[in-house]
């Protein structure tokens, strides 16, 4: 299913996360709790690695589809298209789901983009490593902001070998099914990621120019946030959630919900 919607106004009350500034720590532990949701600037990302692997994965995404099914299914990893994961989940989008383990093998994109696979390895372990790193500085600001020691409580999580962390690219296509239609009416049955949450500790997105995510306030109210390609996006997964429950809240009093969120077709 795809919800589709006329772009209505843009939500500007997204706390703003500036990972230069002293104060993040607290920031951070009041933007969880509050929100589930915040935005990230001046994070150490470099521009560069995310051009290099937004280009490839454009290169990749416009293949001919024959050609991007040899690299599916996507079980655990591998390419995806409009079946979101193994519940049955459906959507207007195509994904590429892979392993931040540096042993992944990339023979199955590599040939699809004609590259050397090495090539494909080092932007994703390079922009992979970048955010990981982005990562563990917020967990730790986490940690030190809720007066919990040691601080690596939650980000040797993603450290830890065993962690479930993955990497995926996610592209949205065009729908000719909607294009020039006038819809004023929020014709409620076009959806490109459903309504969901992430089971990790914390999911990090970054996304084009594209508007479409939208996240779901307290109040029951499903709103739009404006893209920003120089921003990261942070939220809340069940694996945070949980942990403050069970272990976090009897110690400093503070829970922390795992953060509903989609991304739906805009008609512009
Ligand atoms: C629709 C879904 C796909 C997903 C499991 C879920 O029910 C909700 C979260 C999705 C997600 C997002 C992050 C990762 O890409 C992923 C592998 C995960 O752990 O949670 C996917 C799941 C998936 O593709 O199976
Ligand atoms: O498109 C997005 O920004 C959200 C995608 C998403 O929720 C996911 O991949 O888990
Ligand atoms: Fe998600």
């Amino acid at each position: 299913m795809v919800i589709l919607s006329k772009q209505t106004s843009f939500f500007n009350g997204v706390p703003l996360i500036d990972l230069s500034k002293p104060d993040s720590k607290n920031l951070i532990v009041n933007a969880c709790e509050e929100f589930g949701f915040f935005k990230i600037i001046n994070h150490d990302v470099p521009m560069e690695f995310i051009s290099k692997l937004e280009s490839e994965a454009i290169k990749f995404f416009s293949s001919p589809l024959s050609e991007k099914l040899k690299a599916g299914p996507a079980d655990p990893f591998g390419y995806g298209n409009k079946q979101i994961g193994t519940n049955g989940d459906f959507g207007w989008v195509e994904h590429i789901l892979v392993s931040t383990n540096s042993e992944f093998n990339y023979q199955k994109f590599a040939s699809i983009l004609g590259v050397n696979p090495e090539n494909i390895r080092a932007a994703v372990n390079d922009y992979v490593s970048a955010v990981k790193k982005m990562s563990c500085d917020i967990l730790e600001m986490l940690a030190e902001g809720l007066n919990i020691h040691p601080k690596n409580v939650f980000s040797k999580l993603l450290m830890d070998e065993n962690s479930d962390s993955v990497f995926r690219v996610n592209h949205y296509p065009p729908c000719s099914e909607i294009e020039g239609l006038n819809d004023n009416n929020n014709n409620n049955d076009l959806i490109g990621f459903g309504e969901h949450t992430d089971p990790q500790i914390i999911s990090i997105l970054r996304s084009n120019n594209t508007s479409g995510l939208q996240i779901l306030l307290k109040d029951g109210h499903w709103i739009s946030v404006p893209p920003d390609e120089h921003s990261f996006f942070v939220n809340v997964g069940d694996s945070l959630q949980v942990h403050c429950l069970f272990a976090l809240y009897v110690v400093v009093g503070r829970i922390f919900l795992s953060f509903y969120y989609r991304r739906i077709k805009v008609i512009r």
